[in-house]
C-alpha cells in the first residue's frame, strides 16, 4: 500500500445523475483518491428521462477498482463503505437472474404525470403531504415504481409473486455488493426511503395503506435501516468482501451531513444536475406551507432520525448541458461562465428551464422550459448569463418559501456540488440573496457525508463534533448588490416564471 496512506480508509461511493465516483478518504478526513466514470442518458420520448440501472452497477464496480487500485490497496484495507445516491430514481429488478426488468426512471422524467393527477384526485398534489412531506408529482418513486410494474409485461403478476425486488439506487448498489442472485440484503435508508411517498414520516416507516393506494405490493420494497450502522458486509465474490456498509443516504442528505450542518437551522446548498436546499429541523418534521418538501435528513443507528425541510429545484446544470449538447454554444460545462463574464448583464433575457416542470416552490409539472425578452441585441453570452441567473433565481425561490415557513432568515449559505465550481454562479447567487455564499475548502461533501456515515458506524470517528471540527471555509461570496436591485430582479423573473406555466394539458 502507499506509504502516505493513513490507517481507517473509508470507501464512498457517489452514483449522481450524471456519473458515478468512488473517494478513498482517510482518517483525517483528506480524500486520497478518486475515481469517475459517466453513464448515458436515454431521454426516450419527451420529458422521459431513463438510465440504465446494469450500466450503473457496471461503473460503479469500475470506479471502486479504479480508486483501490490508484491508492494501491485492496479492499482487506477499507475500514468500510458509505454509499451515497441521486434520490427518487426507481429500478425494479428480478430476484432470480439479478437483472433489472425496465431501465431506471429517473427522478427527473414526468412520464407519470398523468397518473399523479388522478391519484390527487379533488384533494389536490397535497393529498398525502400530511403523512410522507411530499407532494404528488412526477418527482417521487411510488408512481414510477407503480408505472414499471403496469407497463412491463407480466411484471405486476411476478411482484405479486415475490419474485421482483423494487428500490431506489442505493438499495440496488447495496443488493449488488453484498451478492445479487447469492442472497443479496435488500435494504435501503430512512433518507432513501422518505423519498419514495410510501414511508411514514414519523413512524420511519413503510404505509401498508398508502402502497395499496399507490399500487406498490409491500413485498417489492426494501427493508428500512438507518443511515449510519453497519447493514451487511461485502460479498466475497463481489469488488469488496468483507467490508462493512457502513452508511447509506441520499445524495443531498450527504452534502448537509457532509457539510457537517448537524444542528436545526443550519442549511446548505447543493448545485449538480438539479439544486437542492437543504434546512435541518432537528428531531422534528416541520411542515410546509409553501411548497417545500418535508424529509429525513439522516439517521443514525440507535437515534432517533433528524428531519430536514429541502427546496428541490428539478434544473440548474442540466441546463449548462443543455446549452452544451442541444444548443452546441459550450464544449464543456466550465465555459458557460467565460461566455456569461463577456457581458454586464443579461441583455433582459431571462431562461425559465422547466423541462421537467416546475419543482419547489411552484409544483406545477404543466409549465415546460421558456426564453423570454429576446431583442435582436440578445446572443449566446446573455443566454449563458441568464442560464446561470435561473439557477441563482431559483434557489432565491426556495430560500424565500423556507424563511416564510420557519421565520428564519440565514445568515450565509454553504454551498457545494459540480456547479459550485463556477465563482460567477456563486456571485450572482450571493447578489440575488443578499447573504454571503461560502464555498468549503474541499468540496466533495456528498462523498464525505457517505465517508462519515460509514466511519462513524465502525469507529474511524467519534461523534459528529469530530466531523464538525473538520469543516473549513475555502471561497466566500459577499453580496454587492442592494435590496432595490434584488427586488427589482425578483420581479421580473417571477413575471418570466408566470408565462412557463399552463403549457401542457391546455
Ligand atoms: N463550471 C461549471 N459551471 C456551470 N455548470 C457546471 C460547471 N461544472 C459542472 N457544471 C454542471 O454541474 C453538473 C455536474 O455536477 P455534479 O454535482 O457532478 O452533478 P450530479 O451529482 O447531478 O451528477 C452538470 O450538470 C454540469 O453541467
Ligand atoms: O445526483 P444529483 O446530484 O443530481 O442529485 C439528484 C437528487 O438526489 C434528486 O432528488
Amino acid at each position: 500500500m502507499n506509504n502516505a496512506v493513513s490507517e481507517g480508509l473509508v470507501l464512498a461511493v457517489d452514483q449522481g445523475t450524471t456519473s458515478t465516483r468512488a473517494l478513498l478518504v482517510d482518517a483525517d478526513c483528506r480524500v486520497v483518491t478518486a475515481a469517475q466514470v459517466e453513464h448515458r442518458q436515454h431521454f426516450p420520448r419527451p420529458g422521459w428521462v431513463e438510465h440504465d440501472a446494469d450500466e450503473i452497477w457496471a461503473n460503479t464496480r469500475t470506479v471502486i477498482a479504479d480508486a483501490l487500485d490508484r491508492a494501491g490497496c485492496g479492499p482487506a484495507e477499507l475500514a468500510a463503505v458509505g454509499i451515497t445516491n441521486q434520490r427518487e430514481t426507481v429500478v425494479v429488478w428480478d430476484r432470480r437472474s439479478g437483472r433489472s426488468i425496465h431501465r431506471a426512471i429517473v427522478w427527473q422524467d414526468t412520464r407519470t404525470e398523468q397518473s399523479c393527477r388522478q391519484l390527487a384526485g379533488p384533494a389536490g398534489p397535497d393529498r398525502y403531504r400530511s403523512r410522507t412531506g411530499l407532494p404528488l408529482s412526477t418527482y417521487v418513486s411510488a408512481p414510477k415504481i407503480r408505472w414499471i410494474l403496469d407497463h412491463v409485461p407480466g411484471a405486476r403478476e411476478a411482484a405479486e409473486r415475490g419474485d421482483l425486488a423494487a428500490g431506489t439506487i442505493d438499495s440496488w448498489l447495496v443488493w449488488n455488493l453484498t451478492g445479487g442472485v447469492d442472497g443479496g440484503l435488500h435494504v435501503t435508508d430512512v433518507t432513501n426511503a422518505s423519498r419514495t411517498m410510501l414511508m411514514d414520516l414519523a413512524t420511519v416507516d413503510w404505509d401498508a395503506d398508502l402502497a395499496a393506494e399507490l399500487g406498490v405490493p409491500l413485498g417489492v420494497l426494501p427493508d428500512i435501516r438507518a443511515s449510519s450502522g453497519v447493514v451487511a458486509h461485502g460479498h466475497r465474490d463481489g469488488p469488496l468482501p468483507g467490508v462493512p456498509v457502513g452508511g447509506i443516504l441520499g445524495d443531498q442528505q450527504a452534502a448537509l451531513f457532509g457539510q457537517a450542518r448537524f444542528a436545526p437551522g443550519e442549511a446548505k446548498g447543493t448545485y449538480g444536475t438539479g439544486a437542492f436546499v437543504l434546512l435541518n429541523t432537528g428531531s422534528d418534521p416541520v411542515p410546509s406551507k409553501h411548497g417545500l418538501i418535508t424529509t429525513v435528513a439522516y439517521q443514525c443507528h440507535g437515534h432517533d432520525p433528524v428531519y430536514a425541510l429541502e427546496g428541490s429545484i428539478a434544473v440548474t446544470g442540466a441546463l449548462v448541458q443543455w446549452l452544451r449538447d442541444n444548443l452546441g454554444i459550450i464544449q464543456r460545462a466550465e465555459e458557460v461562465e467565460v461566455l456569461a463574464r463577456q457581458v454586464d448583464d443579461n441583455g433582459g433575457v431571462y431562461v425559465v428551464p422547466a423541462f421537467s416542470g416546475l419543482f419547489a416552490p411552484h409544483w406545477r409539472p404543466d409549465a415546460r422550459g421558456t426564453i423570454v425578452g429576446l431583442t435582436r441585441y440578445a446572443d449566446r453570452r446573455h443566454l449563458a448569463r441568464a442560464a446561470l441567473e435561473a439557477t441563482a433565481l431559483q434557489i432565491g425561490d426556495v430560500l424565500e418559501a423556507m424563511r416564510t415557513d420557519t421565520g428564519l432568515d440565514l445568515r450565509e449559505l454553504p454551498v457545494d456540488g459540480g456547479m459550485a465550481a463556477n465563482d460567477l454562479l456563486l456571485q450572482i447567487q450571493a447578489d440575488q440573496l443578499g447573504i454571503p455564499v461560502v464555498r468549503p475548502e474541499n468540496v466533495e461533501t456528498t462523498a464525505m457525508g457517505a465517508a462519515y456515515a460509514a466511519g462513524l458506524a465502525v469507529g474511524i470517528w467519534s461523534d459528529l463534533d469530530t466531523l464538525r471540527r473538520r469543516w473549513r471555509a475555502g471561497a466566500r461570496f459577499p453580496p454587492t448588490r442592494d435590496l432595490t436591485w434584488r427586488l427589482e430582479q425578483r420581479d421580473t423573473w417571477r413575471a418570466a416564471v408566470s408565462r412557463s406555466l399552463n403549457w401542457t394539458g391546455r
